[in-house]
């Protein structure tokens, strides 16, 4: 049965989503039951400075808050990861509307949003884009988001979302505390992946914090009503840019807690 081809194209990449000989593609169905306990990983740690944002951008696929990378200011060390990692920037995912969103899910569990804290091997590599292509060059937070009471340090990122609605467009943002986005409890889950966007490189340790941050549904609305499209063009709301399940193949998902 010849499969029909446009079923691999992906909505919104207008290429093909299958990564031939993939073997560690993000994102995937995290089965609780299946993760393994493993005592040695130490909670993971973040160190952020404020002042090393930089601005927020609309790339046609995602809004990104980027920071300064020059330096070890903020770092993420600690858990599954063998030296510190420098923050880069960090990203949503989410859906058209509050009852999917997320990339990973949690027992077949979809989140409204999914936050991505993206960091990279500074020991190893000499820059973010080097990275991304080596096998642990990149780390990356994944927070889910739930609808919930508003948050309040969102709330500046949100207000600022609509200098940003068409693709390209980029505004100064400085000083934002990224830590004030990660949940209370530590517990997390990890597994080695990929970038769930092109170039889909397998480059990732993902870290996946259990607990949700909670934010109020017209805080996600704001996010909908950026633009996937530039200045000009025919307007298409950015909704639904996340990348399907991807198979789990051989590997383990090793939890934090027990
Ligand atoms: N979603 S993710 O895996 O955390 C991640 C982290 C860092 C990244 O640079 C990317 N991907 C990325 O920046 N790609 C270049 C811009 C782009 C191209 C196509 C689709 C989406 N984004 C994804
Ligand atoms: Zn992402």
């Amino acid at each position: 049965n010849l499969q029909d081809n446009r079923a691999n194209l992906h909505p919104l990449w207008k290429g093909e989503i299958d990564v031939p000989g993939g073997s560690r593609q993000s994102p995937i169905n995290i089965r609780i039951r299946d993760s393994v306990f493993h005592p040695q990983l130490a909670p993971v740690h973040t160190q952020y400075d404020p002042n090393t944002c930089l601005h927020i951008w609309n790339n046609g696929y995602s809004f990104f808050v980027e920071f300064d990378d020059s330096t070890d200011k903020s770092i993420v060390s600690g858990g599954p990861l063998e030296n510190p990692f420098r923050l880069k920037q960090f990203h949503f995912h989410w859906g058209r509307n509050n009852d999917w969103g997320s990339e990973h899910t949690v027992d077949s569990r979809v989140f409204p949003a999914e936050l991505h804290l993206v960091h990279w091997n500074c020991s190893k590599y000499r820059t973010f884009e080097e990275a991304i292509m080596e096998p642990n060059g990149l780390a990356v937070i994944g927070v889910f988001l739930k609808i919930g009471k508003q948050h309040e340090k969102l709330q500046k990122l949100v207000d600022i979302l609509p200098s940003v609605r068409y693709k390209d467009a980029l505004t100064e943002f400085n000083y934002f505390d990224a830590s004030c986005l990660l949940p209370s409890c530590v517990d997390y889950w990890t597994y080695s992946g990929s970038l769930t966007t092109p170039p889909l490189t397998e480059s990732v340790t993902w870290i996946i914090m259990k607990k949700p941050i909670e934010v109020d549904h017209s805080q996600l609305a704001v996010f909908r009503s950026l633009l996937f499209t530039a200045v000009g063009e025919e307007e298409k709301y950015m909704v639904d840019n996340f990348r399907p399940l991807q198979p789990i193949m051989n590997r383990t998902v090793h939890s934090s807690f027990e």
